[in-house]
């Protein structure tokens, strides 16, 4: 069975206008998206700002309303059940913010900060937090006093280490980063990235990565669902997805990712180029692998299609 089946999910939200704020018309943040996460496997959502990422992730969690669709975790819709049942279940998720600037507590220190996930649901001895805390501090490489310090004297990339091991004190099953790297320094991406790495076995965990580079989380993901305007325009596993890219706008994507070898520099300024000029001024027009064009409404029926 899945961990995670998200089944044609939409999740509109209202936009009031008028003098009793009627609703005149919605925004389809995700617009019907459908992709499932086996135990152990890391799934990248990828796709340029604005595009719905996080609030697919927020409507996985519970932090948004689903407007249309489901979310299955380990078989049972969240949706559908009571508060309480809920609880069971959102302790076996968890997220990983963006910016490890604003998501820590300023005014906490370690201690509280990585056991107050805890204490909202299990009842344990001060002896007990401490040392499971002191644990974890240690695990995810903290000096052993970092635990009495506070966020503003740590790096960006320390900080995030401290929201990965908040995350990791419930144990999750699964793991939403949002942009876990993207606000920290390209030397120290990639030791955060290696360290999620690391740990996916050691604590049993299955991830969903959401970024808008995909040159950033392709060789962390074992399948990759490219988001654009709160549809999926292509679905596959990372290596189908960034060497043999079906759509237009994937491959634009991999055309944005920096490129370090100076020969390749070249050839990718060229497609980029050659991408550009064929481009209208919107992406709403693809071209399918026959090369026909087609319009991006359909482009759900014709995913559907292409990945049976
Ligand atoms: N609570 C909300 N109310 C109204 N509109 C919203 C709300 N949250 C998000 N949106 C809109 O939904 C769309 C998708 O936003 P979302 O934040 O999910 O995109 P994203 O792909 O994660 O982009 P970014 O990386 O910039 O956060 C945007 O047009 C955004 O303005």
């Amino acid at each position: 069975m899945s961990l995670l089946k998200v089944n044609d999910m939409k999740i509109h939200f209202p936009i009031r206008g008028g003098f009793f704020r009627t609703v005149v018309d919605h925004i389809k943040a995700v617009d019907g998206i459908s992709f499932e996460l086996e135990p152990g496997e890391t799934y990248g959502l990828v796709g340029e700002s604005g595009c719905g990422k996080t609030t697919t992730g927020r409507g996985i969690i519970g932090l948004n309303t689903i407007t249309g669709g489901e979310v299955l975790f380990e078989g049972t819709d969240l949706a559908k059940q009571s508060r309480s049942e809920r609880r069971k279940h959102v302790k076996d998720i968890q997220m990983i913010f963006q910016d490890p600037y604003s998501s820590l507590n300023s005014r906490k220190n370690v201690l509280n900060i990585i056991a107050e996930p805890l204490r909202n649901f299990e009842r344990m001895s001060p002896g007990e937090e401490l040392k499971r805390v002191q644990a974890l501090v240690d695990r995810v490489g903290l000096n052993p006093e970092s635990i009495y310090k506070y966020p503003h004297q740590f790096s960006g990339g320390q900080r995030q280490r401290i929201g990965i091991a908040r995350a990791l004190m419930l144990n999750p099953k699964l793991i939403i980063a949002d942009e876990p790297v993207s606000a920290l320094d390209v030397s120290v991406q990639a030791q955060v990235l290696n360290f999620m790495q690391e740990i996916q076995k050691e604590f049993n965990l299955t991830y969903l990565f959401i970024s808008h580079d995909l040159g950033v989380i392709k060789h962390l993901c074992d399948r990759i669902g490219i988001m654009y305007k709160g549809r999926f325009v292509e679905e596959g596993t990372a290596a189908d997805v960034y060497n043999n890219p079906q759509h237009l706008y994937t491959k634009r994507l991999i055309a944005a990712i920096p490129e370090m070898n100076p020969e390749k520099r070249f050839e990718k300024m060229h497609l980029r180029q050659a991408i550009n000029e064929e481009y209208r001024t919107d992406y709403d027009s693809y071209f399918d692998k026959d090369g026909r064009m087609f319009d991006l409404k359909s482009v759900s029926e014709t995913h559907s299609v292409a990945v049976q």
